[in-house]
């Protein structure tokens, strides 16, 4: 068992556990520890507290660079997607490769023997202290799982904005009025983030990796470039800004939000408008990648996935580690379904919690190749040209995490099920109704659990979280066509446009008297 001061300073264990005591947070950083653990369990007399604050020339960075230890014995590696731990194929994390020898995907493999010397509570207990400070990196919900995530990199090199730690509401209205009558349903806001959306968790897993190869490893990577729906690009960019890297973005061109295709031009990224949609951007990207020393940032990246990964570990935090029964997911280019089936999947095989949620993929009906995937029974995969769909985000028809997707689904006993363009624009409304301001994506997401509430599938009293996945403000314009009731062949059931009313007391009066009476 680790019993160096450097380990214990990063390691806050319980107070029980034998590899040492359980510094209380969050002043560690300031103990004057003078021992290191003897492994007996006693505590210390070095551990008292003085709590200093840090030097007015140092900032949290630096902070963080003096106490902490770079290395402390975990690890991960890139190995093909699906390989054990004895897998002859493995790479270093340093080194730029998106695919397998074979051409399949790849995945980060964490030495999980490494991180089971200690048992779930410790690692619970380690997380639960993090949450909210702001000593560097921990701050951020991804970097308070550091272990679990990039274990090697040295706090110096990361890249954050303190992302994560989102909010996971309690839908009471939307699960009594529209669901007959949940009661413990909760939306887990992914999309309240530094950029809007939930690549936030990714990016800054997959920049810093790349500040290392730049400043630590003297790579020659000039950039960091992706292929977007709009929400990828604008992760990049400004966690790119932040780092000083060049960013490099693929957008279709008019497919995406205002709101998204303002984000990287802000962020000072070169911003490439492409006529073609978003598989031909993922196309375009891959051939550009392979011939500049230019780093990919799509999900094709399995870093990414690391970051992503724990927004599932913090769904577990935030309800004090009891597993919820199902989790609902809208998917596209499908490399989040599989990092939420990660995150879950790695807290249950390191005693965190006992199983796993049954995972949803909500795909629109519009763009849906795992659905139809999933109906043939997982026999027959075709990619799909992705129409037009409010859920701009998700048109994709040839999804890169395809793999990844089904794994994580077939392992959770899971479902994919579809949205048409009113189910989730109806959907939306509906959740908004009740004071939510829900993006499409979230809609379809929605509308998969209006579906199969429907169907029985889920229950009154089951435990229910879905996956907001970006901001609603960043889509308003599908608002706006929806409360006007301008879109052709929908009833847009529940639109609630402004009443255009003349500016005097009668005219006044006489909409609300009409509009109290119909309350
Ligand atoms: C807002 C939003 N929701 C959902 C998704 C789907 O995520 P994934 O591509 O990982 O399936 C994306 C991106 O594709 C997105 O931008
Ligand atoms: N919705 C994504 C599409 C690309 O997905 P990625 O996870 O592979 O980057 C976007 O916002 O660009």
């Amino acid at each position: 068992m680790a019993t160096s001061l450097s380990f214990v300073l990063s390691h806050p264990l319980p107070k029980t556990h034998p590899a040492g005591p359980h510094p209380s947070l969050p002043s560690r950083r300031s103990l004057s520890v003078s021992c290191s653990s003897n492994g007996s369990g006693s505590e210390p007399a070095a551990t008292h507290y003085a709590k200093h604050r840090r030097p007015a020339d140092e900032n949290i960075r630096e902070e963080a660079a003096r106490l902490a230890p770079s290395s402390h014995g975990f690890s991960a590696r890139y190995v093909p997607f699906g390989a054990g731990a004895d897998t002859p194929e493995h790479y270093s994390l340093d080194e730029v490769v998106y695919r397998s020898r074979s051409g399949s995907l790849l995945d980060v493999q964490h030495d999980l023997g490494a991180l089971k010397k200690f048992p779930g509570e410790h690692w619970r207990s380690l997380f639960d202290s993090r949450v909210g400070r702001t000593t560097w990196p921990f701050g951020s919900g991804v970097w308070s799982k550091k272990e679990f995530v990039l274990p090697e990199i040295d706090p110096d090199h990361i890249v954050s904005l303190f992302e994560g730690n989102s909010n996971l509401f309690w839908a009471e209205r939307l699960g009594i009025d529209h669901l007959g009558g949940m009661n413990d349903l909760w939306v887990k806001q992914c999309g309240i983030s530094h950029t809007g959306s939930f690549k936030d968790l990714g990016m800054t897993v997959l920049v810093s990796q790349v500040n290392r190869l730049r400043k630590q490893l003297n790579r020659p990577i000039v950039g960091v470039g992706c292929a977007s729906t709009g929400d990828t690009s604008a992760a990049l960019s400004a966690y790119c800004a932040a780092a000083r890297i060049p960013a490099f973005v693929f957008l279709p061109a008019d497919r995406i939000s205002l709101a998204q295709l303002v984000q990287p031009i802000a962020n000072g990224a070169t911003v490439l408008s492409l006529d073609t949609d978003f598989d031909g951007c993922m196309r375009l990207i891959r051939e550009v990648t392979a011939e500049l020393p230019i780093y990919l940032a799509n999900s094709l990246n399995s870093l990414r996935l690391e970051g992503q990964k724990t927004a599932a570990i913090e769904i577990l935090q935030q309800f004090d580690w009891e597993v919820p029964d199902w989790v609902i997911i809208p998917g596209g280019n499908l490399g989040n379904i599989y990092a939420f089936f990660k995150g879950f999947d790695m807290c249950r095989e390191l005693g965190l919690v006992d199983r796993v949620p049954r995972l949803v993929c909500a795909q629109a009906a519009n763009a849906n190749p795992l659905y139809l995937y999933y109906k043939s029974g997982w026999k027959d995969f075709k990619p799909v040209t992705a129409m037009e769909t409010f859920a701009s985000a998700i048109q994709i028809g040839d999804p890169v995490s395809i793999d990844r997707a089904v794994h994580a689904i077939r392992s959770t006993d899971g479902i994919v099920e579809e949205a048409t363009e009113e189910e989730l624009m109806n959907a939306t409304a509906q959740a908004d109704h009740t004071g939510m301001f829900a993006c499409p994506h979230t809609g379809v997401a929605l509308a998969a659990l209006f579906k199969l509430r429907e169907k029985g599938v889920i229950g009154t009293h089951d435990r229910t979280v879905v996956v907001s996945t970006a901001h609603g403000l960043k889509f308003t314009q599908s608002k706006v066509d929806y409360h006007s009731g301008l879109i052709e062949g929908m009833e847009c059931r529940y639109k609630n446009p402004p009443v255009n009313v003349k500016a005097d007391f009668g005219s006044v009066m006489g909409v609300l008297k009409k509009k109290l009476g119909k309350l």
